[in-house]
């Protein structure tokens, strides 16, 4: 049975009346499972966010279950030039995301589980949650050979990755996630966890571990991820020995979650998404008729901090390349931004046809590695 929050007036006055999602988890037990109706990444991650920050987790398990729709989701500490093909994101209006716990990029889509088990930090046990899922699927199939490793993700047939793991631990909270994957289209993974860029960007920033991956569907056509996500369901029960049916929440639900429409907002700012990658540089070049032009930049919190370009004598007359060079400064390392920077450039300055074509050309190369 699923219990849906518009039915709480049915469940409880006092619920309706008090009328919080912490409330209502009061009202109706210690451990419980959650079900997004959303499959919005930005929205489910807030979901995530609102539950750590607002739900006291000193004596309770919570197991959040979700799905997205396309997106690529990059951990906290990542740089998405490096980690992802953003050109091709754009292209295909695949959103990026970045989460609030460490590790490496992951692709998610409909055919891809998520879950978050929520518990108080000294409960915390990653391992004890991961045999969880592999309980579920050899209750589901009990010739299946899923096991976890100690890096925390879970292998099928001892070598495809089919889930991966990050974890945020707070003060006296912590969550640890996870995906598994059970029907994605592992093309489009492949091709947007490609960066066309790894070459030419130096950074700290933590990088992925890619893995070869396959879907559990690959090996056993019944199990869809509503067939997988009920099993994990049933077997979290076990495990934590309770029956409270599976709850479905919406993470849009502004009086229920009071501030969680701001946590998604924050979620979706340029300053978080790209703002918080770890400071990098870029060193590329570019062909002008025949003449070799590099391109040096220091990239810090998104934006162009130092921007330096290698020409030979004479090739750009040095005022413009100042003026140029101090316009790209501060500028968001994007392509729409240098896009505008760049018609601006060449209105404001009435630069001269070979001129202009320069800069033009010198703006193809930055906006080729963002
Ligand atoms: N959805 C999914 N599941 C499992 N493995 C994946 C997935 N997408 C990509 N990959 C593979 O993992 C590596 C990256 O592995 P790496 O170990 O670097 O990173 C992770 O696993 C992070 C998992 C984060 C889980 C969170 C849970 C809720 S929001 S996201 C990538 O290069 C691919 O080879």
């Amino acid at each position: 049975m699923i219990l849906r929050l518009s039915d709480l007036n049915v469940i409880s006055k006092s619920v309706r009346l008090k009328s919080t999602l912490t409330t209502f988890f009061d009202e109706i037990g210690k451990d419980i499972i959650i079900k997004s109706s959303s499959t919005g990444i930005y929205e489910n991650l807030a979901l995530e966010d609102w539950i750590h920050d607002y739900v006291d987790l000193q004596n309770r398990n919570i197991l959040l279950l979700c799905r997205n729709s396309p997106a690529v989701v990059i951990g906290r500490h990542q740089n998405p030039w490096q980690e992802c093909n953003l050109p091709l994101m754009r292209r295909l209006g695949i959103p990026l995301a970045r989460r609030r716990s460490g590790g490496g990029t992951v692709f998610h889509d409909t055919g891809n589980i998520n879950m978050t088990f929520f518990t108080s930090k000294k409960k915390y046990d990653r391992h004890r949650n991961l045999t969880v899922v592999t309980n579920a699927l050899k209750e589901l199939r009990p010739n299946l050979d899923v096991n976890s490793t100690d890096r925390f993700d879970i292998l099928l047939n001892g070598h495809y990755k089919i889930s991966g793991t990050a974890a945020k631990l707070g003060r006296t909270a912590a969550y640890h996630h996870c995906t598994l994957l059970c029907s994605v289209d592992r093309s489009l993974l492949s091709s947007v966890l490609k960066s066309n860029n790894s070459q030419v960007i130096k950074s700290n920033a933590t990088p992925s571990v890619p893995s070869p991956v396959k879907n559990l569907m690959d090996v056993d056509p019944s199990l869809d991820t509503d067939t997988v996500m009920e099993a994990i369901a049933s077997q979290y029960k076990k495990e934590f020995d309770f029956a409270t049916p599976v709850i479905t929440v919406d993470p849009t639900h502004e009086s229920l979650m009071p501030g969680v429409h701001k946590m998604t907002r924050d979620l979706l700012t340029w300053e978080w998404v790209y703002g918080k990658t770890p400071k990098f540089s870029v060193s590329t070049s570019v062909v002008v008729d025949r003449v070799n032009i590099t391109l040096d930049m220091d990239i810090k919190n998104g934006k162009v901090e130092r921007f330096d370009i290698g020409f030979p004598d004479g090739w750009l007359p040095l005022e413009i390349v100042n003026e140029f060079t101090s316009t790209m400064n501060g500028s968001r390392f994007c392509p729409r931004e240098t896009a505008v920077l760049l018609s601006a450039f060449i209105r404001t300055n009435s630069l001269a046809a070979d001129i202009a074509e320069k800069i033009h050309r010198l703006c193809e190369g930055v906006i080729s590695v963002m």
